[in-house]
């Protein structure tokens, strides 16, 4: 099916990790949209069951658009670490428990990691745009590194702090959020759905 407009108004951004919501907000700057959270709305969480970023994704930009009535973007994404085969990968918030201990998550990484010569890894995210009548488009975007230790930085936010980028001497949580914004995975789904959904 071919992709569905955004012709503006109203749209729901369907996360509750302030984090990616402060993101995609930015990202959505130049497009005049009028967005809001679905924590702004009081939309619930919903549980993520499915097996992929994509099915993740697109249950919750559609679980927001039917109980909101409004367009819905949401974000599924994650760290997979290549030694890990792909691990944390769609358990990457999972891996920080109920009380979001990104510092855990990071040192279990590394622990796992362990002396493997190969520390590469790559961000992913998925972007779903969701419409009250179920239908949806999703783009997927990456972005290479490796995974470095100690933790370093205070920008950003999950594991920002132990990503440096292919070509870079800096973590995420190091550099300015424009210079992420120029090679995130977010940044790179989001040109993708703005090519298809919002130009023109
Ligand atoms: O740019 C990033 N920089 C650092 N860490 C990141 C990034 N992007 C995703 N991540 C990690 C942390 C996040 O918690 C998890 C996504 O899990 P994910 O289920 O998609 O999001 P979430 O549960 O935090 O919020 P929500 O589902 O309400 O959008 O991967
Ligand atoms: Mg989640």
């Amino acid at each position: 099916m071919a992709p569905r407009r955004f012709g503006g108004g109203r749209l729901v951004i369907a996360s509750h990790n302030p984090g990616k919501v402060g993101e995609i907000a930015t990202l959505l700057g130049p497009f005049g949209a009028d967005v809001v959270s679905a924590a702004t709305l009081g939309l619930p969480e919903p549980e993520e069951t499915g097996a992929s970023f994509v099915e993740n994704a697109e249950l919750k930009a559609r679980a927001a658009a039917r109980a909101s009535g409004l367009p819905a973007l949401a974000d599924d994404s994650g760290l997979a670490v290549t030694a890990l085969g792909g691990a944390p990968g769609i358990y990457s918030a999972r891996w920080a428990g109920p009380g979001k201990d990104f510092d855990a998550a990071m040192a279990r990484i590394h622990a796992e990691i362990g002396d493997s010569a190969d520390r590469s890894a790559r961000f992913v995210c998925v972007l779903s745009l969701a419409w009250p009548d179920g239908h949806c488009d999703s783009f997927e975007g990456k972005v290479e590194g490796e995974i470095v230790w100690p933790p370093r930085g205070a920008r950003g936010f999950g594991y920002d702090p132990i990503f440096v980028p292919v070509g870079g001497a800096a973590t995420f949580a190091e550099i300015e959020p424009a210079a992420k914004h120029a090679i995130s995975h977010r940044a790179d789904a989001f040109r993708q759905l703005v090519a298809a959904c919002f130009a023109g």
